[in-house]
């Protein structure tokens, strides 16, 4: 079996991307961010407080004749920016891209963040990372690509992001019309549960290569590129009017300054981030002051290729044994 879905960004900065998925009998549609850096499928749901609903869908398992409790077990989520959520589970039929887990596990919320509700594009969230990183208790449950794996035509899925347009995320099969060139595969440690690879160095513009380790992990559900503050001090250093702002919490500079391209190495393979997906955002609609996209992973505690990076590229995630990561030019 193979699958295809649609990855629409939420707003003009590509803040997050989401991905239509139907639960229950009858199906009820709803719009989820696919995060490669997280594990748990969950949903703003008919147990969310109305109070912490913000214009989202939700998912009413009373009104599906196939969902089922499953009795005593809760879970609870904290992302590494603060943000958290935590509830109920039920076992229902679950679809994305014409693919489905009859018994996925669907974590309801009975309770989100503030930065989640204000988010209102975003129905929850389809963990994609390693099954180990689950927060379902006692018992932990699978993710999703993990319960379909094996009925795919290869055990992969793959992200072709876009800057201010729909991309896709397959399931069971690389597209070769959605990159150029060839995919370069390296190892992927699923130790910490993440996508976590070596990156092999990085270049500013049309600088010299830096060769260095650089391990991080491939997440799709975090914005930016957050990368050791040497290299990020490096890029701005290129940039006219930047500063670190500790208002803002991060490099920025006027949205009129021109900016380098960024450079990451994959093996002996180039990943060539064009400036403009750097000028993130300006820091408030219409300011002229804008937010960088490549930030320093100092206060992150680990280095993360986010969306701003994913996006330059054509990302395979390999769940075979080992797992592996394939990156390609587009
Ligand atoms: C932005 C950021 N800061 N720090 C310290 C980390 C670890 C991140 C990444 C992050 O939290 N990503 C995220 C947030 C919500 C849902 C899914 N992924």
């Amino acid at each position: 079996a193979t699958g295809s879905a649609a990855a629409e960004p939420i707003d003009e900065s590509d803040q997050a991307y989401i991905t239509p998925v139907t639960i229950g009998t009858p199906p009820q549609t709803l719009e989820l961010d696919v995060d490669t850096g997280s594990s748990d499928l969950w949903v703003f749901s008919s147990h969310t407080p109305p109070s912490q609903i913000h214009g989202q869908q939700i998912y009413s398992p009373n009104k599906s004749s196939t969902a089922k409790l499953l009795e005593g077990h809760t879970w609870s989520i904290t992302y590494g920016d603060g943000s958290a959520s935590r509830g109920n589970v039920y076992i229902d039929n679950f679809t994305v891209g014409g693919l489905t887990a009859e018994k996925q596990a669907v974590q309801c919320a009975q309770q989100v963040s503030a930065s989640f509700t204000r988010e209102t594009h975003v129905d929850g969230l389809i963990g994609l990372g390693f099954s180990t990183l689950n927060t379902v208790s006692p018992k932990s449950q699978l993710t999703f690509f993990d319960n379909v794996k094996s009925g795919l035509d290869s055990p992969v899925f793959t992200a072709d992001l876009k800057h201010g347009a729909a991309g896709t995320y397959d399931f069971g099969f690389v597209d070769k019309a959605k990159y150029s060139g060839e995919i370069t595969y390296v190892p992927v440690n699923p130790d910490p549960g993440y996508w976590a690879f070596n990156s092999s160095g990085y270049a500013i513009g049309s600088g010299k290569f830096s060769a260095s380790a650089i391990t991080g992990i491939a997440d799709t559900g975090t914005s930016l590129l957050y990368l050791p503050t040497a290299i990020v001090t490096a890029y701005y250093r290129q940039v006219e009017g930047a500063t670190n702002s500790r208002t803002y919490g991060g490099y920025v500079f006027p949205c009129s300054s021109s900016l380098p391209s960024f450079t990451f190495g994959v093996a002996d393979a180039r990943i060539t981030i064009p400036s403009a997906y750097i000028n993130y955002a300006p820091i408030t609609p219409g300011s002229s002051t804008c937010f960088g996209g490549l930030q320093s992973s100092s206060g992150v505690g680990i280095n993360i290729f986010g969306d701003v990076a994913l996006k330059a590229a054509f990302v395979v995630f390999n769940g075979g044994s080992p797992p592996t990561i394939g990156w390609a030019q587009k």
